[in-house]
């Protein structure tokens, strides 16, 4: 970091997601896949639910006003169950005998639970009498046709898949998932489980940045390791716009040695740029530019970086293309200091740290002794980031604090 002004993280988050394209492209999913999808367009129910007056229980549907004064008995003209409804009509001191989910038969008007009945010389008792509209679902209770239940920018979960299936959707307009191209640099990277020459180190960037890509909704392409050279750097930028990536993330090469050729190879392929370098620890050298039609996020090399980055960036411009409307929103919680920290410099600080339980208050983040943006084994602990803001003074265990909560 050279000493002049750097943007902050929120300043760099907002151009990042002020610079991704509105308009998603659209596709049907059957619901089956479209658990995290995001809705594009408003839903309307095609149905009534439920589409006619139902039981809630097992037992018998009467007329109330036969219950009125006790004792009665009742003959039983018919049976009402889910999918098998029941003809007829009901007249004075008849009863159906009805299961849960059954239509109620016309003329009835409340359901008396069969617990709350006998059988008596071939008749049914009543214990009790029950009020109009006793344990009937009326139609319509739970929506009715033409209702618009499910809002355009809605992520989609368990309860809105059923909700969708219930109002008669079988397939459902989604964002396409953004498709992330990711590469990483450095001549001395391999791929893990590959023999390890000296001098040369095992590539763990990628897998993080497509595990962090695939949690946020989109579709990581691996695009394998370019070495610090302008020629691979050149193929593999190719690739990903021939693949049609809508974000290319790339990770290394990132800082202001010799060998870091990310910027300068982007550039030369036409990138234009929106920033480099931010107000962050860990993660400076940060890039953020547009290709064509493709955004890029330049991570830098150090793993810790590389994660960190791709939470506070990567994630949000995923999101953001993935239709959700809440893309830019605070990820950041309450939490309450477990461990005195230092003063910070004017780099917004991620600190890697552990998160318990606050009892009835916030839950409690200490930050780890390490926080060197090379140790994988410490973010793999981590359980949250915890955020300390530019030029914050000294603080002590017990003290307030905000934390984002890693993914996993
Ligand atoms: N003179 C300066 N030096 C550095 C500065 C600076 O401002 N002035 N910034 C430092 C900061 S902050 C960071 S962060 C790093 C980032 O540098 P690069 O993005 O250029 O990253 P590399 O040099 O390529 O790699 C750094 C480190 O990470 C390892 N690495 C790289 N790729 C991977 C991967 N895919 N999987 C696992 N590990 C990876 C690499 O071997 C290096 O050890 O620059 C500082 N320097
Ligand atoms: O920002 Mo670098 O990420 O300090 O290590």
């Amino acid at each position: 970091m050279t000493g002049r002004a750097a943007l902050s993280v929120a300043e760099a988050r907002a151009r990042i997601l002020a610079d991704a394209p509105a308009d998603r492209p659209v596709e049907m999913v059957p619901l089956a896949r479209a658990l995290g999808r995001t809705l594009v367009r408003d839903l309307a129910s095609r149905r009534t639910q439920p589409p006619y007056p139902v039981s809630a229980m097992d037992g018998y549907a009467v007329r109330a006003a036969d219950l009125a004064r006790l004792p009665v008995r009742l003959t039983q003209i018919g049976e009402s169950a889910a999918g098998h409804g029941f003809s007829g009509r009901l007249g004075p001191m008849e009863t159906v005998r009805i299961f849960t989910g059954a239509p109620t038969p016309d003329g009835a008007d409340a359901i008396l639970i069969q617990e709350e009945a006998r059988l008596e010389a071939g008749f049914i008792e009543p214990l009790r009498s029950v009020p109009k509209g006793n344990f009937i679902r009326p139609a319509g209770l739970d929506f009715a046709e033409g209702r618009v239940l499910l809002q355009a920018g809605t992520r989609l979960g368990p309860a809105g898949i059923a909700l969708a299936a219930a109002m008669n959707h079988a397939e459902l307009p989604v964002a396409r998932r953004p498709r992330v191209g990711i590469v990483a640099t450095g001549d001395e990277l391999v791929l893990p489980g590959t023999v390890i020459g000296r001098d040369q180190i095992v590539a763990s960037n990628a897998f993080a940045i497509a595990a962090l890509v695939e949690d946020a909704g989109g579709e990581p392409l691996d695009l394998g390791i370019a070495h610090d050279d302008f020629g691979a750097l050149e193929i593999a930028i190719g690739t990903a716009i021939d693949a049609g990536c809508d974000i290319l993330a790339t990770s290394g090469g990132a800082s202001v040695g010799d060998h870091d050729l990310v910027r300068p190879a982007l550039a030369k392929a036409g990138m234009e740029l929106n920033f480099w370098r931010i107000a962050v620890r860990p993660g400076a050298p940060l890039l953020h530019g547009r290709l064509g039609r493709m955004a890029i996020i330049g991570l830098p090399g150090n793993p810790v970086s590389a994660v960190v980055g791709g939470v506070l960036f990567l994630k949000p411009l995923v999101r953001a293309l993935s239709g959700d409307l809440f893309a830019g929103a605070d990820q950041s919680e309450a939490a309450i200091l477990g461990a005195a920290v230092d003063a910070n410099d004017r780099r917004q600080d991620f600190m890697r740290a552990t998160l318990e339980p606050g009892g009835d208050g916030p839950p409690i983040a200490t930050p780890f002794e390490a926080q060197d943006s090379s140790m994988l084994s410490v973010l793999a602990k981590a359980r949250c980031l915890l955020i300390r803001p530019p030029h914050a003074p000294a603080a002590k265990a017990g003290d307030p604090c905000r934390i984002i909560r890693l993914p996993g």
